[in-house]
């Protein structure tokens, strides 16, 4: 070895002998994330112990208020694909017994049970409460409330008369407040007491999208899907000792009678905002409704903007799941973002159809 590289040699060694701690923050750094790592992990594996015990459908009494038409009809459909014992509720009664031949179809053992009943959810609680009595004492006590009977109407705040908003009863004009936030209070009373002494129960309420947000043209409808929201919320807290687990659904547009009709009246502002999140189809809808209420899940949402949406708007609302917790506190900041483009895509909505509008309006009178 030659004298000139020996020295070099010895000036390595001594630069990595007395370098080393360069290092120390690259290190401190692996470890750190190493942590993060197994943190997350730990937290996933025990995720299903803080989760409540899915529900067996097979055998139990699910109850679907709305269960003689669209998202009602396909929930009790899938519940009785999975054993259940069901009782629909609706006020119509041909449209009842349509409804549960259309059921008893996807029947799998020969004890099943469809019982229907004829009350409106919304008029008279003493009504709800004997009838839900007289379907416990045939089919046992209620293992899962599906509170979906409801309705939508559409239409520029003062468009939509005043009185649909809640008001008196006229036929076939029914009002949102007392349908979909009433229809669901009473149905949901009625079986409460029973549920707590039994130590067991689902309890699901069928809000929607609009329910989430405001959206123009629906300042009767999304109150009364909001309402379900605040109503849920505080049961939840009340009774989750009791294990009774409460689910909220929101779904987008479902291809379904009641969308039809909605449909006649609605504006085209409500139709090109609704479009975003796309139409949905009943069946679809219910399967994801009823694996959620399953679980205990207490939010249920369809889709990739149901999904944004829901992550979004989760407030202070219960987490059934360690990596629902997680999910929110990571997407929360990037969905706001994007839903600050989606927000000014509606006002731009707004903006050209009301040109539009007073263009035409401009046109005829010149005619
Ligand atoms: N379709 C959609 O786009 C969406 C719907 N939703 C919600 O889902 C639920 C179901 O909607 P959808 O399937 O479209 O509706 P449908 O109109 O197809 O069905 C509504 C059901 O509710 C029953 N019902 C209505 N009013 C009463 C009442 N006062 N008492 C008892 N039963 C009643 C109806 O029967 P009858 O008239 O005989 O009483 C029918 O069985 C609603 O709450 C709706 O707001 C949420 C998001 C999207
Ligand atoms: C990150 C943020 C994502 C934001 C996505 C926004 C999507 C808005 C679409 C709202 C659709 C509302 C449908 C109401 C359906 C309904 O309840 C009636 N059809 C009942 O008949």
């Amino acid at each position: 070895m030659s004298s000139e590289e020996g020295l070099s040699s010895t000036i390595t060694d001594w630069l990595f002998i007395n370098s080393w701690w360069l290092l120390l923050p690259f290190i401190m750094l692996l470890v750190v994330a190493a942590f993060i790592v197994a943190f997350v992990l730990l937290l996933y594996m025990i995720s299903p112990l803080i989760s409540p015990k899915p529900l067996k459908l097979n055998g139990a009494h699910v109850v679907v208020t709305g269960g003689s038409s669209g998202i009602g009809k396909s929930i009790a459909v899938e519940c009785y694909k999975q054993g259940a014992f069901i009782t629909l509720v609706a006020r119509d009664e041909a449209k009842l017994l349509q409804a549960k031949k259309e059921v008893e179809k996807f029947a799998i053992n020969d004890k099943q049970v469809v019982l229907c009943i004829s009350v409106d959810v919304s008029s008279d609680y003493s009504q709800v409460e004997s009838v839900i009595k007289q379907a416990q004492e045939k089919l046992g006590p209620v293992d899962m409330l599906v509170n979906c009977a409801g309705l939508a109407i559409s239409g520029k705040f003062e468009d939509v008369e005043v009185d649909r908003f809640k008001s008196e009863r006229r036929l076939n004009s029914q009002k949102l407040m007392e349908v979909n936030y009433l229809g669901s209070v009473y149905p949901t009373r009625a079986v409460i007491t029973t549920m707590k002494e039994r130590r067991m129960g689902r309890i699901m309420f069928v809000s929607s999208q609009a329910g989430q947000i405001g959206l123009f043209g629906y300042t009767a409808y999304s109150p009364s899907k909001f309402a379900l929201r605040g109503l849920a919320e505080s049961l939840q807290m009340e009774i989750k000792p009791y294990n009774i687990y409460v689910t909220v659904a929101y779904p987008p547009d479902t291809e379904t009678p009641g969308l039809a009709e909605e449909n006649k009246t609605k504006p085209l502002e409500t139709k090109l905002i609704s479009e975003t999140s796309g139409v949905c189809q009943p069946d679809q809808v219910a399967k994801i409704i009823v694996r959620d209420a399953v679980q205990g899940n207490f939010n249920s949402s369809v889709g990739p903007d149901g999904y944004m949406l829901s992550a979004l708007t989760c407030g202070m609302s219960p987490v059934t799941s360690i990596t629902e917790g997680l999910q929110q506190i990571v997407t929360m900041g990037l969905f706001r973002t994007i839903a600050l483009f989606y927000l000014g895509s509606f006002d731009s909505i707004v903006r050209r159809c009301m040109i539009q509008r007073e263009q035409s309006k401009a046109a005829d009178k010149r005619e």
